[in-house]
């Protein structure tokens, strides 16, 4: 390398078991400098194909491996994950622009425990059987893996998102291709390095880096991948959903939310308010799950948005390997563009921005000035139909407004086109039943945010998404179901 050339870490595809060079590169940004640090494979039809070929050999054999066995290469996968994960929060964290602490203690664990879960749930599942006597008959059903899985995972959590994919589909016998987002494929890459040392057979996990339109829709289109598990924005469903409804394949679309948090006069405001200042910001508001509304029981709306925007003013924006930052850099100079256009859009409609954005200043070192940090912003005086209390921001905007009865605010959080997470706060259990239950979202939780049973039923209702993921629902997924009949 020449003396002040710029050294990139250059990714590779990782198909039928070897990395595998590309003919061209993408630049991938440090999102907390700004500055280009990595080059990702463009990708396209081309290494779809070998992609392809590689899981199409490697199915006979993994698919007919029993449960247990292929639940023990998941468990060695998981302690390989575990064994590295400094290095993999590091990575992330870098790629991602979160904070490290947050890498460390949520994206890395996780990823570790979805292979472990579901290393443990595959060894679990039933089949049905039912007898028909006075026909001398008896019915039962069985599940086989589908074949090749195609899983095209977003930059938000970027291995978290992708090993939730991964590991049930291979659990299941499956044969993987997996498409990360261009915008963070270090930590797929990383994995692959592990793959060979777990036990992984070659083409069992093939792993493809590039664009949407070029790499993901190759992948989509591909008659020879009956499944396609998606989790990403809206828009792109739309088109996924498009370009393989000719093939009638089977589709899991994991996509956004605008998720109400809905806080009753006898909350707990004690744990209440840090609680939904930590799912308004969270990963710089950069989850599908976190709230961007908050209605507000009008006789403590005042004494709640004081005490949130004090709360909020406290959420330390940092770069990512500050130890005591709340939040690093939003992942991309468009994205924060985008985020920065809706406190725009409100201010210019007459709400009032209580913090952050355009009302406070944000210090950052010199070289970190060009990352795409933003502050923690609190919006008041916003109309429900107003786009930022109806569009997807995805970023660290939330807006809060009051509300009289407990009919109104059904209904207002319920006006939304999107139905994937809420979280309730009252005191009194028979509201809590009685609003969870009418709430449109695939998730509720009361008095608590972002608590996790891996067993249970994880997606969205309306624009959020089809389908579900979880134990009993990825297995279902990620099979086929046949029903046999025995005459006897
Ligand atoms: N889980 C969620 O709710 C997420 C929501 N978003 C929302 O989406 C907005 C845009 O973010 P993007 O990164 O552009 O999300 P996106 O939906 O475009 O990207 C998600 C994944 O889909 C792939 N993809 C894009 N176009 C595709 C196509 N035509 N065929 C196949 N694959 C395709 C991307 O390369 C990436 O791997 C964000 O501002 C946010 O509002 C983004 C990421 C996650
Ligand atoms: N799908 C997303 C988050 C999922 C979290 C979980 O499964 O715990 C997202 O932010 O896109």
């Amino acid at each position: 390398m020449a003396a002040g050339k710029k050294e990139f870490l250059v990714l590779e595809n990782f198909i039928g078991g070897k990395f595998l060079p590309c003919n061209s590169y993408l630049d991938s940004y440090d999102p907390s400098t700004g500055e280009v640090y990595c080059k990702v494979p463009n990708s396209g039809k081309e290494e779809i194909e070998a992609a392809v070929e590689a899981a199409r050999e490697a199915f006979p054999a993994w698919s007919s491996r029993s449960p247990q066995e292929r639940s023990l290469v998941l468990n060695r996968l998981a302690d390989l994950v575990e064994q590295s994960l400094e290095e993999l929060a590091q990575a992330e964290s870098k790629d991602q622009g979160k904070t490290l602490t947050l890498a460390r203690t949520m994206d890395i664990p996780r990823s570790a425990q979805n292979f472990r879960f579901f290393a443990s749930s595959i060894l679990h599942h039933m089949t049905e059987c039912t007898q028909m006597d006075h026909l001398s008959c008896m019915h039962y059903t069985v599940r086989t893996p589908v074949g090749i899985a195609g899983l095209i995972s977003p930059w938000n959590l970027p291995l978290y998102l992708l090993t939730w994919k991964i590991a049930p589909a291979i659990a299941a016998g499956n044969t993987v291709i997996a498409k990360p987002s261009e915008l963070t494929s270090v930590t797929a890459w990383m994995l692959c390095k592990l793959l060979d040392k777990a036990g992984v057979p070659p083409g069992v996990i093939n792993i493809v880096f590039g664009t949407g339109p070029r790499v993901g829709e190759a992948l989509v289109s591909h008659p020879e991948v009956p499944l396609i598990s998606f989790t990403g924005s809206q828009p792109t469903a739309e088109r996924i959903t498009q370009i393989s409804a000719p093939h009638c394949k089977k589709l899991s679309l994991e996509l956004g939310g605008k998720n109400p948090a809905i806080i009753f006069e006898d909350a707990n405001l004690e744990e209440c308010i840090p609680a939904t200042v930590r799912s308004s910001f969270a990963n710089q508001g950069e989850i599908c799950l976190c709230t961007s509304r908050i209605f507000v029981q009008r006789s403590i709306y005042s004494e709640f948005l004081k005490r949130f925007v004090e709360a909020s003013k406290k959420w330390k924006v940092g770069i990512p390997s500050d130890l005591s930052a709340n939040m690093g850099a939003l992942i991309s100079k468009a994205h924060l563009e985008k985020v920065r256009s809706y406190v725009r859009k409100a201010r210019a409609e007459g709400a009032q921005i209580l913090c952050g954005e355009s009302v406070d200043q944000l210090s950052l070192p010199l070289r970190n000035q060009a990352g795409y940090f933003m502050l923690p912003t609190v919006i008041t005086d916003v109309k429900d139909e107003s786009c930022c209390m109806k569009e997807e921001i995805f970023g660290p905007v939330t807006c809060v407004v009051p509300f009289d009865s407990e009919e109104e605010v059904i209904k207002r959080a319920n006006s939304v086109k999107y139905g994937l997470a809420a979280t309730v706060w009252s005191n009194n259990v028979g509201r809590i039943h009685r609003v969870a239950k009418k709430l449109q979202s695939g998730l509720v939780w009361t008095n608590c945010w972002l608590i996790r049973e891996l067993n249970l039923p994880f997606g969205g209702m309306k624009s959020s998404g089809i389908g579900r993921e979880g134990a009993k629902d990825s297995y279902d997924f990620f099979t086929e179901i046949k029903t046999i009949t025995i005459k006897h």
